[in-house]
């Protein structure tokens, strides 16, 4: 078995996939903490033969989960921000500085689509393009929803978007307090991503498919109004396609890789692009 990690600022998730059939056999998600219990947080490793992981948080989280897993696993893999990699040359001036994760979904993005903007919508709202050919612009960095909410100090914090509603009621204008700020940080958040999408693709003359990751994918993936995918397992394809170890992902295919969803026309995109400029 390969245990896989994405170790995030307030999940910490991981997956079990056999090796020989590619096929994943249970995963899971615990809190961001200092430590790891082996066979409670995250499954016994006696079945793991590989670790790979993908880390953005503090330094001391990943030196403690690797010191653990070094003396109970032959491989661990820790995925690192590289100047280049896999085709795709990493935008930031200190390329190592770019949050693995980031750059995890950036090359499981240039992987599958060829150029794509790719939003990972976790304790914060990272979006970031990669042009065909290879090119990584950068990104943009917001506070993620949950973040967003408990800015406000309003206590309606708990009180989560229903990942289920409609984009419609969720743009509406709230009656309570707790609705008054759900939709106002979700217009926040969609509105951003949308108009950070048709800026870039503007920018640099090309219409780009969008993939979305992270825990609030699902709810953000209802007000994006360009075709895009959601893609759970993204930072993991990063993982995959930096440290091949099955047959599968030697031949460069991910596990839960979406349909590329083909863009709009350009044309298009200034379109809405000059309308919201009147607004
Ligand atoms: N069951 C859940 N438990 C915790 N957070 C959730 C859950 N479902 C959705 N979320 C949202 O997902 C965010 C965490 O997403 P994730 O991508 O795991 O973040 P990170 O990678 O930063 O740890 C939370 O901030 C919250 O807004
Ligand atoms: C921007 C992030 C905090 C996002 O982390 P996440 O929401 O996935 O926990 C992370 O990618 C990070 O720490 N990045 C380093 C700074 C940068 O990318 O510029
Ligand atoms: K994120």
């Amino acid at each position: 078995m390969i245990l896989d990690l994405d170790i995030g600022n307030t999940l910490s998730k991981w997956r079990l996939k056999d090796a020989d059939s590619s096929e994943i056999r249970s995963r899971g998600a615990v809190w961001t903490r200092e430590e790891w219990r082996p066979g409670a947080d995250i499954p016994d490793l006696d079945v793991v033969e590989a670790v790979r992981i993908s880390s953005v948080a503090r330094q001391a989280v990943l030196a403690q989960t690797v010191a653990l897993l070094q003396n109970r696993v032959g491989g661990v893999h820790v995925a690192r921000s590289r100047p280049e990699a896999l085709g795709v040359t990493n935008g930031y001036r200190e390329p190592e500085r770019l949050g693995v994760d980031r750059w995890m979904g950036v090359l499981a993005g240039y992987q599958l689509a060829g150029g794509c903007c790719s939003v990972d919508c976790g304790s914060a709202i990272t979006v970031d393009f990669v042009l065909p050919g290879g090119r990584h612009l950068g990104g943009y960095i917001l506070p993620g929803l949950r973040l967003m909410k408990e800015s406000l100090k309003l206590g309606t914090r708990n009180v989560a978007i229903d990942p289920d509603s409609e984009a419609d009621e969720l743009l509406a204008p709230g009656t309570r307090t707790v609705e008054a700020v759900n939709h106002g940080i979700y217009m926040a958040a969609v509105s951003a991503v949308n108009r950070i999408y048709s800026e870039v693709c503007d920018r640099e003359n090309v219409p780009l498919p969008v993939l979305l990751t992270g825990g609030d994918a699902r709810v953000v993936s209802r007000g994006i109004q360009v075709p895009h995918a959601v893609w759970p397992d993204m930072v993991y394809g990063g993982l995959e396609a930096s440290f091949p170890l099955t047959a599968a992902e030697r031949a460069g295919r991910m596990a839960g890789a979406p349909l590329v969803p083909r863009p709009v026309s350009l044309e298009k995109i200034r379109a809405g692009l000059a309308f919201s400029m009147l607004l």
